[in-house]
């Protein structure tokens, strides 16, 4: 596809109040992320987030975020919530994360360097919709506002990718100019202290990625809308 008519997905991650679940959808965000990770200074709990999801507009996809979460926890979530996507970010493997019967992401740990190849993660992970990449690994948690080096996404991968780890509304532009994602997700780089995001870096984060996404004149082609 040309770049000119991509639009780079986006999701606000660990929101925790309905005004901005809202702003998040009149904003044009395509997705928001509820944090069910035990540790997280944004997790919160099943019904929280069912009040949560009644304040996102129509067309715009709740995700479940867990991280080594039970079974049950994620059954109890799935049944309460409804997410449309869920996302594991811990040790999690394919078969106990197919098991929801729902499209799932997997985040891959860029903390401790260059993760396995492209090939090798599909291999892990066939039934995965997307990978996420994240600045989490090497005693590093997700959601830590970190960044990690973009030249170490492995190529190959067959799937498409969501950037992540560390995007503010200062380096948006460039992380989805230099490394052309599906999608990126920012959940510190839109706070002002966790779990609470802030309208104007709300705003900014989606008017850079908006600018990067705004090229016309350039006729490169999006490798398979993002999969790398
Ligand atoms: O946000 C959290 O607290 C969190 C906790 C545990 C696992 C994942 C979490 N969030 C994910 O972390 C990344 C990056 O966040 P940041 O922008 O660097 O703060 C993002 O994928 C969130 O979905």
């Amino acid at each position: 596809m040309p770049r000119s008519l991509f639009r780079t997905r986006i999701k606000f991650c660990g929101l925790t109040r309905a005004g901005d679940v809202r702003l998040a959808s009149e904003l044009g965000v395509d997705a928001v992320g509820f944090v069910f990770a035990q540790g997280s200074p944004r997790r919160i709990h099943a019904a929280e987030a069912r009040a949560l999801r009644e304040a996102l507009a129509p067309l715009v996809d709740a995700v479940a975020v867990f991280r080594d979460n039970s079974a049950e926890e994620v059954r109890e979530v799935v049944r309460q919530v409804k997410p449309s996507l869920l996302q594991f970010h811990g040790g999690e493997d394919d078969a106990f994360c197919r098991r929801f019967d729902l499209p799932y992401v997997k985040a891959v740990a860029m903390g401790a360097g260059a993760p396995a190849s492209g090939p090798a993660l599909l291999a892990a992970f066939p039934g995965a919709s997307a990978f996420l990449f994240d600045s989490h690994g090497g005693g590093h948690d997700g959601g830590s506002g970190r960044c990690f080096d973009w030249s170490a996404l492995p190529a190959g991968l067959g799937r498409p990718f969501l950037l992540s780890g560390g995007l503010t509304p200062d380096n948006a532009h460039d992380a989805v100019a230099t490394t052309q994602p599906w999608g990126v997700d920012v959940s510190s780089g839109i706070e002002t202290a966790p779990g609470l995001k802030d309208g104007e870096r709300m705003r900014a984060f989606v008017s850079e990625v908006r600018r990067a996404d705004c090229r016309p004149d350039d006729d490169a082609t999006s490798p398979e809308g993002g999969a790398r």
